[in-house]
């Protein structure tokens, strides 16, 4: 993740005006190929496989949840890209498999979610399918783009416009890379025990998560049963009945979260910790329970690698006004470009 960050922000000048927005989504796509998909499949990022995984995107509309199946051009393109994109790994997981151990190309080489997966035996020892990694690899890809870009759009609108926690995580960061392992006279890379203790900022996107959670949790209740408020009124759920659970409003209820719709990362510290008040379920971005996100723990280095690289090597500034939320897309995204400037710090890197 360190390397793509550090070679796609290499490309940056001195200083500059950028679209965010653009930015993020672009090295996001990069280290999660790199890390999930694997080197070769990375090299064909921003590429044929961009443009695969845009379609699946485009395919993806309100009715889609509804109708998923409905023949529209959209749907078409979508299955098109779908199949498109299920070739394209099974050619590099079949290359994998024929490749002998200890060449390059081979599982001593790759380290990613790819190779595990074709590594991995079921019970009885059977491994698992092409059509089966590909099936697994895609979902993993999608359930990640749209979620982490907005993660991270939002951590930087809101650190960007609050000058006293922006500084309290730059400080941060000159303490961390000042002593982090990898670090030469010119040159640092990241580590991942140094990430972990990025709480300033890990408290910073977590805030951004909770102001904006990307994605609503959906049930369907095998049985009846019923519910209590904390007035004590009773609703009935009955059984066979799809649930919603708003997460959005969750995240802003005043007796759990004080001043809920203020950016306040410390609300998280020891000694505060918001978001154990109203117990397990007060803090839901990532869902909770048997089908809560696997990629929880991923996402967060995700988005720490890539904010600690731009706040150690760059001074940033907003210069668009604070942005307003684009309601109509699946996933709630920053509304229109989120540009900013930037110029490159000298030290500490
Ligand atoms: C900030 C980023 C992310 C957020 C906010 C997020 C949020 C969520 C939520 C709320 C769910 C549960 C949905 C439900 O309860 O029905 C979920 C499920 C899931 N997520 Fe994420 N996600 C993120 C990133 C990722 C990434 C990067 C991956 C993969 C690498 C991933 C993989 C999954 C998978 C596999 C599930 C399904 C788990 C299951 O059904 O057992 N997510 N995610």
């Amino acid at each position: 993740m360190a390397e793509e960050v550090e070679n796609y922000f290499s490309r940056w000048g001195d200083q500059g005006t950028v679209d965010l927005k653009h930015e993020l989504e672009q090295v996001l796509m990069l280290t999660a190929s790199r890390c999930l998909l694997g080197k070769e499949l990375r090299e064909s990022v921003p590429g044929k496989l961009c443009e695969l995984f845009g379609e699946l995107d485009n395919g993806l509309h309100l009715i889609s949840g509804l109708l998923p199946y409905l023949p529209i051009p959209a749907h078409r393109r979508r299955d098109r890209a779908r199949q498109r994109l299920g070739e394209i790994i099974t050619e590099v997981i079949r290359l994998r498999r024929n490749s002998s151990r200890g060449a390059a190309g081979t599982d001593e080489n790759n380290d990613d979610m790819l190779q595990c997966l074709i590594n991995s035996r079921y019970k009885d020892g059977c491994a698992m399918t092409d059509a089966e990694i590909a099936g697994l690899v895609v979902p993993l890809m999608f359930a990640g783009k749209h979620t982490s870009s907005g993660v991270s759009i939002w951590t930087g609108v809101h650190l960007l416009s609050n000058p006293n926690h922006l500084a309290a995580v730059v400080a941060e960061q000159d303490r961390l890379m000042a002593s982090c392992p990898g670090r030469t006279d010119d040159y640092h890379r990241l580590d991942y025990d140094t990430v972990q203790e990025m709480r300033s900022l890990h408290c910073c996107v977590k805030e951004a998560l909770r102001l904006h959670p990307p994605v609503a949790a959906v049930r369907q209740a095998y049985k009846h049963f019923t519910v209590q408020t904390k007035e004590g009124k009773e609703y009935t759920i009955p059984g066979g009945h799809m649930v919603v659970s708003t997460i959005l409003v969750n995240h802003y209820l005043p007796h759990i979260y004080k001043d809920p719709h203020v950016f306040d990362p410390q609300r998280f510290a020891p000694g505060r910790e918001e978001e154990k008040v109203a117990g397990r379920f007060s803090f839901l971005s990532f869902s909770a329970g048997r089908h809560a996100c696997a990629g929880e723990s991923f996402s967060y280095t995700q988005i720490k690698v890539l904010w600690s690289y731009l706040l150690s090597n760059f001074e940033i500034k907003m210069v668009s006004p604070f942005l307003e939320t684009e309601w109509s897309t699946v996933i709630p995204e920053p509304k229109g470009k989120v540009m900013v400037s930037y110029r490159r710090r000298t030290a500490p890197k």
